[in-house]
């Protein structure tokens, strides 16, 4: 495959999963069509002097809590935050594992949904102050940023339809993970606060570009400026929250992620080729210029027009009352 330098430019620091190289060989997929099929990767690479395996080792150091996925015969996988005795704050060796589980998502090909939910009743309290405090110089801390950014961004970009399952506080880092998620569900008296500016912070996972495009700016100024704990009345308000659970069945860990299965499961019915080509034209239409949006969005369309779905809707003669 030849590229035009514009398009190698593009390419640079892109992950395949296994999906995204099946389709890569002898495909009719352009190269971004390939990509959000995938799942597109990383926005930091080794060639524009990310240095992963030092950042890597350096978080190591800091161990506790872990980061657990089930992948579900449904298509539907649950990630859960696990560090209950510090309300799910991340470790540095979760912040590892997080990435491990996003490496895990992009190879899984059969699947069409995920949730993220904290272990115990609440989200996430962001990061582990305990390693936050060992790294507190600029360096340390735009390394393990750098490394963040990159993994939530190839869990946004993930082809699968991803739900934060909120309940209890999500706050600083916490916060900043639901906005890597297509959709926020919101238990009732859960939080989500930016506390960066408590922290004589602002985010730096990546929470504030993408708190903008999900809120608006001005939205997401109050939000930050204030640190402004925002509960579910208020998330449905701003456009934050998409949804909030049943009181009669939040309270209990399994009936929450029941509920939330429910929820998600009105979106992610249907084969997974169909539901995981709707989230890449989505990406695609959020991330990239029209035109190359535009591009993407044929590609794709080529890969399932005439493909199992189509044909059987056709036979069927589907009417659409
Ligand atoms: C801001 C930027 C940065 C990033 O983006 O990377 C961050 O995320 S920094 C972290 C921001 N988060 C916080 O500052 C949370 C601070 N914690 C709290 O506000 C409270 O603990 C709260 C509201 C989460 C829970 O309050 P509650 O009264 O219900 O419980 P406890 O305070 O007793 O907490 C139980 C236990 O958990 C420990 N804990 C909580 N959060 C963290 C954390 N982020 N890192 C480390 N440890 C945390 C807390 O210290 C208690 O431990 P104990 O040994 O019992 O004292």
């Amino acid at each position: 495959m030849v590229l035009s330098a514009a398009r190698q430019h593009l390419l640079g620091g892109i992950r395949l999963g296994a999906w995204g190289q099946h389709l890569l060989r002898g495909s009719r997929l352009g190269a971004w069509g390939q990509h959000l099929l995938g799942g597109i990767g990383s926005v930091y690479t080794d060639a524009k002097g990310f240095q992963e395996k030092e950042i890597r080792e350096k978080l190591q150091a800091f161990p506790g809590g872990s980061i657990d996925l089930v992948k579900q015969e449904s298509g539907i996988a649950v990630l859960t935050v696990n560090n209950p005795a510090r309300m799910n704050a991340f470790s540095g060796s979760m912040m590892v594992e997080l990435e491990e589980r996003v490496s895990q998502l992009e190879e899984w090909t059969e699947g069409k949904g995920l949730i993220i939910q904290g272990a115990a009743g609440t989200f996430c309290s962001g990061s582990d102050l305990n390693a936050v405090r060992a790294i507190s110089n600029p360096q340390d801390g735009m390394k393990m940023c750098t490394f963040m950014q990159n993994a939530l961004t190839r869990l946004l970009r993930l082809p699968l339809l991803s739900v934060a399952l909120v309940e209890g506080n999500a706050l600083g880092g916490g916060a900043e993970l639901t906005t890597a998620c297509d959709f926020r569900l919101m238990a009732p008296g859960s939080v989500i606060q930016f506390v960066h500016k408590h922290m004589g912070l602002v985010p730096g996972w990546g929470g504030a570009a993408r708190l903008v495009r999900i809120v608006g700016g001005q939205n997401a100024l109050k939000m930050l400026g204030g640190a402004l704990k925002i509960d579910p009345e208020m998330g449905l308000q701003i456009g934050l929250a998409d949804g909030v659970l049943e009181g009669s069945l939040a309270g209990s860990g399994a009936n929450a992620l029941l509920e939330a299965e429910q929820w998600l499961g009105c979106y992610t019915t249907g084969p997974a080729p169909v539901i995981r080509a709707i989230k890449s034209v989505v990406v695609s239409g959020r991330e990239l210029p029209l035109e190359v949006a535009l591009r993407t969005e044929r590609d794709v369309f080529g890969t399932v027009w005439g493909g199992p779905a189509n044909l059987q809707a056709l036979a069927t003669k589907a009417k659409h009352k």
